[in-house]
């Protein structure tokens, strides 16, 4: 089918990506020409594992191109919306410019297709209420489908072409819905073939379920944060509870990771945008746990900087401190509202001499953060260092051996802000081990 993708960014183009390398013809459009020219020359803009390989591949068969000149989307049966949606400045609620540009820029170009109806396929997240207006917006001219994407950075590409389900936020005429569908099902037949629950519903369902989701998450990792303030207090160990708890079926193992937190382009800013939807709507009180587990998540920010001040015993000025990671998660390059660039952030605004190491965010950070000391290893971060903090668990730090790390630093206390090292081989090798919620 030939598809268009309006936004290049970590989702667009790698759904671009993904969507020629099943088989369909492609044309990725972004705003951005540096991105634009870097994506057309193979080179990923991002660091995402797998995506060098799949966009290589999709460009070679020819069916895959990327373009600032969004009149090119002409000809094209679908047209997938996958720009930015992040928060405003100075408010919870989300900015929804470059929704509204894109859909602008698309419409002077949409047009049936062998007498079927262009059909407009929203996958950024957006505050429910969104696709009505824009499906207002678009009239006649395309049917819209809201078809919330779930894919993980890190893992964007496994996601984009095997998720856990697929959402179509569908029409009430039931001839366009089904139209709709139907061009939609074309786009992920081999998903669908392959038995992908495919899932559909009104627009304002499918557009909830995606920010649901991001807040159930975003509630599980609170949830254990604020269980890891209690072993704090009590000298219990965090890591322990959530293994217990986790056998229990209803409640599972995964996403209870206590440590510094959650970050990123999605949990932080989606579970703001819901609250100031909610507020909207009057029903704000609905969303008031939010509040919570959004100040539960910040909180841990600031305890990292307290254990790291208490490690220094109050002398931070001029201090050397190693952070080792600066993405959000790891295998990923994103900065955006990381809890590791947040805490280096704090430490250098009280004046400590803050060394950061990231094996893939380094670039990004000399670029958007050039008053941050960026170093390429371990070894040089550590050097000297009167602190060690571990903020994004790249299993490159996870293995690091103590005794080595040992010899580089001026005082032997590590941070582990995610629960990921041996307390035990750390404390032999001669450290003073700190970790969240685990004694
Ligand atoms: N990053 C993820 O893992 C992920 C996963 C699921 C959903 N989402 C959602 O997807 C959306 C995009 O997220 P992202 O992380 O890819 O953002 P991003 O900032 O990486 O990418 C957005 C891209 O859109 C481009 N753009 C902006 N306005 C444009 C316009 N009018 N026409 C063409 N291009 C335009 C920008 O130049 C940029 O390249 C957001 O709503 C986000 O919440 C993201
Ligand atoms: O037990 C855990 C699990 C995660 N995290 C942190 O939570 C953040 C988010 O992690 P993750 O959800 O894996 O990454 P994202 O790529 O942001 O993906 C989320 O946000 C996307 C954008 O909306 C959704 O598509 C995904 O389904 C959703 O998982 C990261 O900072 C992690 O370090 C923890 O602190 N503890």
């Amino acid at each position: 089918m030939n598809i268009s993708v309006i936004g290049c960014g970590y989702l667009g183009a790698v759904h671009a990506a993904c969507m020629a390398d099943l088989g369909h013809d492609v044309v990725g459009v972004d705003v951005d020409p540096g991105r634009v020219a870097q994506l057309a020359a193979g080179e990923p803009p991002f660091h995402e594992p797998g995506f060098a390989e799949v966009l290589r591949r999709a460009l070679d068969s020819g069916r895959l191109s990327f373009t600032t000149d969004v009149s090119r989307v002409a000809g094209a049966e679908i047209h997938f919306v996958a720009v930015g949606t992040p928060q405003q400045q100075g408010s919870y609620a989300a900015d929804l410019t470059y929704v509204d540009d894109a859909v602008t820029s698309l419409l002077p170009h949409l047009a049936p297709i062998d007498g079927r109806p262009a059909v407009v396929v929203g996958k950024s997240t957006v505050p429910v209420g969104t696709a009505e207006r824009l499906a207002e917006r678009l009239g006649d001219a395309a049917v819209l489908v809201w078809n919330p994407e779930f894919l993980r950075e890190g893992f964007a590409v496994q996601d984009t072409v095997a998720p856990d389900r697929l959402v179509y936020g569908l029409p009430v005429d039931e001839t366009a819905a089904a139209a709709a569908r139907d061009a939609l099902d074309g786009v992920y037949a081999s998903m669908l073939e392959r038995g992908t629950p495919r899932l559909t519903a009104d627009y304002a369902s499918a557009e909830l379920v995606k920010v649901a989701a991001n807040s159930f998450l975003a509630t599980k990792i609170s949830f254990i944060n604020a269980m890891a303030e209690m072993c704090e207090f009590t000298g219990a160990d965090v890591t322990f509870l959530a293994e217990a708890i986790g056998h229990d079926d209803r409640i599972g193992k995964k996403f209870l990771r206590a440590g510094v937190g959650f970050g990123g382009g999605c949990l932080p800013k989606d579970i703001r945008a819901f609250m100031a939807r909610a507020g909207e709507l009057g029903a704000a009180q609905s969303l008031t746990f939010l509040r919570e587990v959004d100040s539960i998540n910040l909180r841990r920010r600031q305890h990292v900087v307290n254990l790291t001040v208490h490690a220094l015993q109050g002398r931070v000025p001029g201090k050397p401190v190693a952070v080792l990671g600066a993405a959000f998660k790891p295998h990923s390059d994103d900065v955006r509202d990381s809890p590791a660039l947040d805490v280096a952030s704090r430490l250098a605004g009280l004046g400590a001499d803050v060394r950061i190491v990231d094996p893939a965010a380094g670039p990004v950070l000399r670029r958007l953060r050039p008053d941050l000391g960026v170093v390429d290893t371990v070894e040089e971060a550590v050097a000297g260092a009167h602190a060690v903090l571990l903020l994004t668990e790249w299993p490159e730090f996870v293995g690091l051996d103590p005794a080595v790390v040992g010899t580089g630093v001026a005082a032997r206390t590590v941070i582990d802000g995610r629960n990921v090292l041996d307390p035990a081989s750390w404390r032999a090798a001669g450290w003073t081990y700190v970790g969240l919620g685990r004694p």
